[in-house]
């Protein structure tokens, strides 16, 4: 599988998006529900340092059982401690170049855009994906910012062409995902609507099942 093909249903998690469950339990759920990607987003946690890469390890061999691709969001000290797939930064964090310098060629780099500029730098300095949120509004992100909207995707994916792996995040429903992927979007990344529905197996499920075979434009 290409890893473009792998940003179709994107899961992202930390212990804070599952209080009262066990996040183990709850990767587990999605991936039997079929999400395609995970990314390990540890933010504002509980979790001292030992705690984290611990979780980390737990996540990550159960992503390995099932072949799905492990990406730590913001810490490049921990995707190299936990040997993960990728890191996902953001405009906030460190440079996606130096980020590229210190991970590798091999490792996947995402990179958050919300504009055409933050997207074409994002892959001229290294990126294999970029995330353009926040589409709708979301709690899971008191930082987040305005939603850009569906539009946002469109906009960068016909300037950019079709070569340019896309995912959308921030407040996506099952219901909202075609939006997303019909304005050219890869994919979706979601936390609340898998993470904290009674069922994550079912959530993903309906995420795909609505997604369909729906394409960008
Ligand atoms: C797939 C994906 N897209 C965007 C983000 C957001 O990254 P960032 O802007 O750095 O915000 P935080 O997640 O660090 O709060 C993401 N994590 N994943
Ligand atoms: C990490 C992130 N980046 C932009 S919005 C967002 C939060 C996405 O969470 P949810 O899917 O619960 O809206
Ligand atoms: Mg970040």
């Amino acid at each position: 599988m290409r890893f473009k093909d792998s940003l179709r249903l994107y899961f992202v998690m930390g212990s804070q998006d599952c209080p009262g469950e066990n996040p183990v339990e709850v990767l587990k759920q999605a991936i039997q529900g079929g999400i395609t990607c995970f990314q390990f987003r540890e933010k504002n946690s509980r979790l001292n340092g030992r705690e984290t890469v611990e979780l980390g390890k737990e996540l990550q061999k159960i992503c390995r059982e099932h072949n799905i691709p492990f990406i730590v969001n913001d810490r490049v000290d921990l995707a190299l401690i936990l040997d993960a797939t990728g890191v996902h930064i953001g405009q906030e964090d460190l440079p996606a170049d130096e980020v590229r310098r210190l991970i590798g060629p091999d490792r996947i780099l995402g990179v958050s855009a919300e504009t055409l500029e933050e997207a074409r730098r994002a892959f001229a300095d290294g990126a294999d994906y970029i995330g353009v949120g926040p589409m709708f509004s979301t709690s899971s992100k008191p930082d987040a910012g305005e939603p850009v909207g569906p539009a946002a995707v469109r906009h960068i994916r016909q300037q950019m062409g079709h070569r340019y792996p896309i995912v959308g995040i921030g407040g996506i429903t099952p219901d909202r995902a075609p939006e997303v992927v019909g304005a050219g979007a890869d994919g979706v990344a979601v936390i609340s609507a898998i993470s904290k529905a009674s069922s994550p197996l079912g959530a993903a499920k309906q995420f795909l099942q609505l997604m369909g075979n729906s394409t960008k434009l």
